[in-house]
């Protein structure tokens, strides 16, 4: 089975999109974009086409990357202080002169639309979140609506990023499931992935994950975009995943693509949590 994050995304943008019909309130995002990366100028874009379906304003903030780390504080302070601003989000990855965890401190945890800032990691790892982080969340969600319970399952997430990896360990917790994060230095990964009922893929390297590495009827997650070379390809590239969707596809029992997977659940959830942070200030 494939788990399509174009259906799940549109089913999710649907329903917030009635309960906006019926908010007190104009909902306002503030996406702050640092210099010129181009996959982050395409999420950018896709993060307010999004807000635009389903009725959020938006407003991106484009700074030049040589801003300092004190200059972007300083952005942020006057979002922080605007009353009409419900979510504030720095696209990442900042450039490197840029102190990315003084950056997410500064945002207000009650705006902090990503839940990055330690506030509300803390309360996510204690199961008392207010959000939860969008990629991960998204990923509950796509199980959820394909009625895969991780309840007593054997869980393996492959990444430790505090985006992805560590979050996602800590939502499949709290849903019950028995969990175990590899990463870099993991021996003998193959094996460990091996005994997954349910494999979370977060690596950043393309098609890393291979069918001799996955369960016969595991239920697979794929959470890389890498962008490869692809003269072939007008854009210059071609996105896969971490996962080789060929030939795991055959064996998983249920898997999702890249693209059209999890990435695309990543904006929807976005929306939900400016709509959940707002609800809380109402
Ligand atoms: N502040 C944040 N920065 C980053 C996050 C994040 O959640 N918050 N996550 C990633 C990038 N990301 C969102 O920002 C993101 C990644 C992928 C997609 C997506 O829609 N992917 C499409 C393919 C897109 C393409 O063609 O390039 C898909 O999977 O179908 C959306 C958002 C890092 N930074």
């Amino acid at each position: 089975m494939i788990l399509d994050g174009k259906v799940v995304a549109a089913a999710r943008k649907q329903e917030l999109r009635k309960l906006l019909e019926e908010f007190p309130k104009q909902l306002h995002l503030a996406v702050i974009l640092v210099g010129n990366h181009p996959a982050s100028r395409s999420y950018v874009s896709s993060k307010e086409k999004a807000c635009h379906e389903v009725g959020i304003d938006s407003q991106v903030i484009s700074l030049d990357e040589n801003i300092t780390t004190e200059e972007l504080k300083e952005v942020i302070r006057s979002l922080n202080a605007d009353e009409k601003v419900d979510g504030i989000l720095v696209q990442l990855p900042l450039p490197n002169h840029i102190n990315e965890q003084e950056i997410l401190q500064a945002i207000d945890p009650s705006k902090d639309v990503d839940c990055f800032h330690p506030y509300n990691v803390g309360r996510l790892f204690l199961g008392q979140p207010i959000i939860q982080p969008c990629t991960p969340k998204g990923v509950m969600e796509m199980l959820s609506y394909y009625n895969i319970s991780p309840a007593g399952k054997h869980a393996v997430v492959i990444g430790r990023s505090n985006i992805v990896g560590k979050p996602m360990a800590a939502l499949l917790l709290q849903a019950n499931a028995t969990v175990t994060i590899c990463h870099s230095r993991t021996p003998n990964l193959s094996e460990e992935v091996k005994r997954a009922d349910i494999v979370i893929a977060a690596v950043g390297r393309p098609k890393m994950i291979g069918r001799e590495m996955i369960k016969d009827g595991a239920v697979v997650i794929d959470v890389g975009i890498n962008r490869i070379e692809d003269p072939s390809n007008p854009k210059g590239y071609t996105i896969v995943g971490d996962v080789d969707f060929e030939s795991v596809s055959q064996i998983a029992s249920a898997i999702t693509p890249v693209p059209g997977g999890v990435g695309l659940m990543t904006v929807a959830e976005l929306l939900w949590n400016t709509y959940t942070l707002a609800r809380c200030r109402v």
